[in-house]
């Protein structure tokens, strides 16, 4: 059973992943400790909005956690896990949500074996809609693996990969919720543009990608093949992609995709 959990890093994943668990009965908001390096009012603000405990010290935050959330940037790892360390013992979970930083790394800043799992959350976590990949480091069990699968199913999904995978997961989903956004943005100008009013556009438009999503979900059919039931030959769909095409839209979002890996593994380089 988790007594006490701490957030180390209290920005925007932190608080998504915070407002996933209080939603859920997976623990108590008194069990929940918040800390960063030095925005008093930012902790001032979780406190007063989520009733979790917050404090300066990093060390009070960490120290007796059965789970310790790691989620500041990846160039301020080192000094969060550095403040932290020598408080930390074997019987303490470590779960990194940092971008690009392998177990392996983050158990080189740290004098013993702490079991550490990383996890890839989106920000979907806010409204219990994440997709989070998580993956052990050598010194993790099934147990450590439970827990952590088992908080990220309160914010979302949760699935098991090989740590190598890891960095092509934040290029898809950790980043993929902008990547909607930014298509969302494209639409709802152009509907604007064409004389419908931005609230109808974008409820339009929102509701239009639920359904694609539920679609996915639940179709045995591919992507390929809904996007096939909806281009009527000579429609106005075909019209649609046909321009996608004309602007290599498909081949963006590879190179999108891939240049988003590749910042995974740069980030993850620099500590
Ligand atoms: N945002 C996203 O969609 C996702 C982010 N991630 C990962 O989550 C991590 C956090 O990202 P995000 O929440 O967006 O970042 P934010 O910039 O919103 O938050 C970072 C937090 O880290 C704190 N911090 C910095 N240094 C320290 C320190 N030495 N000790 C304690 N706290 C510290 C900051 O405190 P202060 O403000 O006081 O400096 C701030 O509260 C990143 O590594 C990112 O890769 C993973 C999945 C998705
Ligand atoms: O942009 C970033 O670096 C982080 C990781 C995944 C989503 N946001």
């Amino acid at each position: 059973m988790i007594e006490k959990m701490a957030f180390i890093g209290a920005g925007s994943m932190a608080e998504s992943i915070l407002t996933g668990i209080l939603a859920s009965d997976f623990l108590a908001k008194e069990r929940i400790y918040v800390t960063n390096k030095s925005d008093h009012n930012r902790l001032a603000f979780l406190k007063d909005h989520y009733a979790v405990k917050q404090t300066d010290d990093t060390k009070e935050a960490a120290a007796g956690a059965d789970v310790v959330v790691i989620a500041v940037k990846p160039h301020d790892l080192e000094d969060a896990v550095t403040s932290i360390k020598d408080c930390l013992n074997a019987d303490q979970l470590l779960i990194s949500v940092v971008a690009g930083v392998s177990t392996d790394a983050i158990s080189g800043l740290l004098d013993q074996k702490i079991p550490i799992v990383r996890a890839m959350p989106n920000t979907s976590s806010a409204v219990g809609q994440s997709a989070t990949a998580v993956t052990r480091g050598d010194f993790a069990g099934a147990g450590d693996l439970q827990t952590a699968l088992a908080l990220f199913n309160t914010i979302g999904t949760a699935t098991e990969v090989a740590e190598t995978s890891m960095h092509t997961v934040t290029a898809i989903s950790g980043s993929g919720p902008a990547y909607v956004y930014y298509l969302v943005e494209a639409m709802e100008k152009a509907a604007v543009q064409t004389g419908l009013d931005y609230d109808t556009a974008h409820d339009l438009i929102t509701q239009t990608i639920i359904g694609a999503g539920e679609m996915l979900q639940t179709s045995s059919l591919s992507p390929s093949e809904l996007r096939d039931k909806i281009t009527s030959p000579g429609g106005t769909t075909q019209a649609g992609l046909e321009k996608l095409d004309d602007h290599h839209v498909q081949a963006g979002v590879e190179k999108c995709v891939e240049h988003a890996r590749e910042r995974s593994v740069e980030l993850g380089k620099k500590l």
